[in-house]
């Protein structure tokens, strides 16, 4: 499923938080979106997640406006994980990971043994099987995020938003699943800090101050100006011996 923004534009405060972002994202593409701290990739991701309206421009899902879909038509189509998402309810995180299959269920359609395998699935698709039974407080940052990361899965999107989704994470699980994230045959545009795991996006976004400046292979994008520029700091990109790729290593700040 393809995504699509047009000149979106947020204002809070008499503050502009996105200015002017056309995007499109193909169908099945891994879309990395990078930029410092504040720049407005989890302003962008909730707009095309459709939790936020845009003051002006829109978000198409395919060659449908978000705007004039229902809540539920959209989560049928589209899962967000928020960096910060917490509960306060008791429930376990196999509840959690169900509610991904709240947007599918009718008064003729309830839950089902189906649904049973798709939250399994999910739990293992994160390695979270032997703590499903868990109540949430008591799960560490990184099993909650695994957990949030169950849940979107679980609601088997076409298009699949994560903001920083390997924050909280060990370097296996950070790996794992974004080895799984790009396995997923869905679209997903990605928020991450990580500039050496941003390399492995088909494409990447840079945000600064609330502007998509540039869009490209990782490659030709995260150059050493850039780096210097945008992020402030001073890069090389160097070549793995192993297999050609590019690593980058930061210097200092500018
Ligand atoms: N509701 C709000 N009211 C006022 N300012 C806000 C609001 N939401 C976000 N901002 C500001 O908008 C800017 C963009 O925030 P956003 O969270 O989108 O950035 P980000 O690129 O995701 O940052 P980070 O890398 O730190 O997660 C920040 O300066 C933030 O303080």
């Amino acid at each position: 499923m393809k995504l699509s923004a047009e000149q979106l534009e947020w204002t809070v405060q008499g503050r502009r938080l996105l200015d002017n972002v056309s995007l499109e994202v193909e169908p099945r593409e891994m879309f990395g979106l990078v930029g410092p701290n504040g720049s407005g990739k989890t302003t962008l991701l909730r707009l095309l997640a459709g939790l936020r309206k845009p003051r002006r421009g829109a978000v198409m899902v395919d060659d449908r406006a978000m705007s004039g879909m229902r809540r539920r038509d959209i989560a049928r189509h589209v899962a967000l994980v928020e960096q910060q998402a917490d509960t306060t309810d008791r429930v376990t995180a196999r509840q959690v990971v169900s509610l991904g299959r709240t947007p599918f269920l009718l008064p003729l359609r309830p839950w089902s043994s189906d649904d049973d395998a798709v939250v399994e699935r999910a739990l293992g698709d994160v390695d979270m099987r032997h703590l499903a039974d868990r109540l949430w407080h008591t799960l560490s940052g990184g099993e909650r995020q695994r957990i949030h990361i169950a849940r979107a899965l679980a609601q088997q999107p076409k298009i699949l938003l994560l903001d920083e989704p390997t924050n909280h994470l060990d370097i296996r699980h950070q790996l794992s699943i974004l080895q799984l994230v790009r396995q997923l045959p869905v679209t997903v545009v990605i928020a991450l800090h990580d500039l050496n795991q941003a390399m492995n996006c088909d494409r990447i976004g840079v945000m600064d101050k609330g502007r998509l400046i540039d869009v490209g292979p990782p490659g030709q994008v995260l150059t050493s100006t850039r780096l210097r520029h945008t992020f402030g700091v001073h890069a090389d990109l160097i070549e793995d011996p192993l297999d050609g790729s590019h690593i980058m290593r930061f210097r200092n700040v500018v």
